[in-house]
Order: structure tokens, then C-alpha cells, then sequence
């Protein structure tokens, strides 16, 4: 949500040890954790817990996102409205529900909650779709001072599918080569960081054009320092 395709010499961030051990540790809990398989991709850390929420909670998630969502925003500057047409809301975390599954996504990462931010419910109509981005800050933009002051980098993303479309709506990682079909309730976990601790421009992705029914989902994105 950050910025279009960049060159492949665009530094998108300097290397960061905090960063690079952040990720370290959340990759090692990852690859430990009971359900979790690792997603072979070259060049990126990802990986899929199938199952992380029932059906009877994707649906109550659904219903929250039918209620509040309103057009998505997005960080860039100049950006165009045809970049994210999708409708999302910030879920509400004093919902007993949505903060105990917060904590559960926190808990499986092995983040503290603090560093992460507002639960974010996303929901793509037929047609509607985000186009290629990266989910960390560029810093040569003009939000990322205010980024840096609360929190900083985004280290890991973590997205829970809650539905299958009919027809597209796949998350695709074009640099990357592996497109994610969207599933109920699987939890897709990704470190937007390289070894170094730098952006790694490999993380590019996109939610693909929902061709028939509607796609709803929730990301979940880590900040490197405290959030709130
Ligand atoms: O809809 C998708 O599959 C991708 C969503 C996404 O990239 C995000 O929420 O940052
Ligand atoms: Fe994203």
C-alpha cells in the first residue's frame, strides 16, 4: 500500500539489524510452530497456517467488514484511485472477539501485540483489486517521518483469507513467481525485510482482480518498534 513497482536498484530502505533480527526470530518460530508450512520462495520468507480461524469466526469477521468498511486509503502521494478498489475498515480492537484473535495472530508470530497495528478488514467486489505494492514504508516519502516517530519499518505481514471468491482474488508475488489462491481461514505470513534487515523489493504483491463473488480478508501489519 506503499508505492507502485520500483527499479530494481531503487534502495528502499537501508539494512537494519533490529529488522534483520526481528525477522530471525519470527521465521524461527514460524518454521517451528505446530500447523505451519513453509512456502518455498526464492528470495522471500513466507509461509501458510491452513485453518487459523473457523468458518463460524471468518463469518463474523465478514459480517464486521459488511458493517464498517468505507473506500480503502492509501499512504503514497499522488496515488490514483484505481490502485486499491477495495472497501476496508479498522476492525474494532476492544471487540472481545477481534482482540482475542488478534492476540492469536501475535501469539503464532511471536510479536509482541504492541507492535502491531489495528487489524485491518479488507473486502473486494467483482472487478475490484491492489494493485502491485509493497507493504513497507519507502522512506523517500513524505509519510515515513511520521512512520519512523510511531513504530517505524513494517516488518512482517500477516493476511487471514475469510472466504473463496468464485473467481480470482489471488494474492500474486510477480518478482517472486507464486500467486496465493485465497482459502477460509488460512493465514499467509510474509517478512517484507530481506536477511539484512532492508526492504526487500521481492515482497512485491498484489490482491488480483476478484472475477466472480466477493473476497474478504484481514492484514495484519508489524511495526519494527512499539506501535501505540
Ligand atoms: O488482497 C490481497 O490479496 C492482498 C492484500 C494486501 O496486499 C494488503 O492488505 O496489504
Ligand atoms: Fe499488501
Amino acid at each position: 500500500m506503499t508505492g507502485a513497482a520500483e527499479d530494481d536498484d531503487y534502495e528502499a530502505g537501508p539494512p537494519s539489524q533490529r529488522l534483520a533480527q526481528i525477522g530471525e526470530i519470527v521465521a524461527a518460530r514460524l518454521t517451528a510452530a505446530q500447523g505451519v508450512q513453509t512456502i518455498p520462495v526464492d528470495g522471500i520468507e513466507m509461509f501458510v497456517r491452513p485453518d487459523f480461524l473457523t468458518v463460524e469466526e471468518c463469518a463474523r469477521l465478514i459480517a464486521m467488514i459488511d458493517t464498517d468498511s468505507q473506500p480503502s486509503s492509501l499512504f503514497s502521494e499522488g496515488a490514483d484511485n484505481s490502485f486499491r478498489t477495495s472497501h476496508s475498515c479498522n476492525l474494532d480492537r476492544w471487540d472481545e472477539e477481534v482482540e482475542a484473535i488478534d492476540i492469536r495472530v501475535c501469539e503464532l508470530m511471536g510479536i509482541d501485540p504492541s507492535h502491531g497495528e489495528t487489524l485491518q478488514g479488507q473486502r473486494y467486489r467483482m472487478g475490484q483489486e491492489f494493485k502491485p505494492h509493497h507493504d513497507f514504508f519507502h522512506i523517500n516519502q513524505s509519510y515515513w517521518a511520521d512512520m519512523e516517530a510511531t513504530g517505524g519499518q513494517r516488518s512482517w505481514t500477516a493476511m487471514i483469507y475469510l472466504n473463496m471468491p468464485e473467481a480470482g482474488g489471488a494474492t500474486d508475488f510477480p518478482m517472486a513467481g507464486i500467486s496465493v489462491n485465497p482459502r477460509s481461514g488460512l493465514l499467509l505470513a510474509w517478512n517484507n525485510m530481506g536477511p539484512n534487515g532492508a526492504p526487500n523489493l521481492r515482497t512485491l504483491h498484489a490482491g488480483a482482480p476478484v472475477i466472480a463473488g466477493t473476497k474478504y480478508i484481514v492484514t495484519k501489519w508489524f511495526r519494527e518498534r512499539p506501535w501505540i
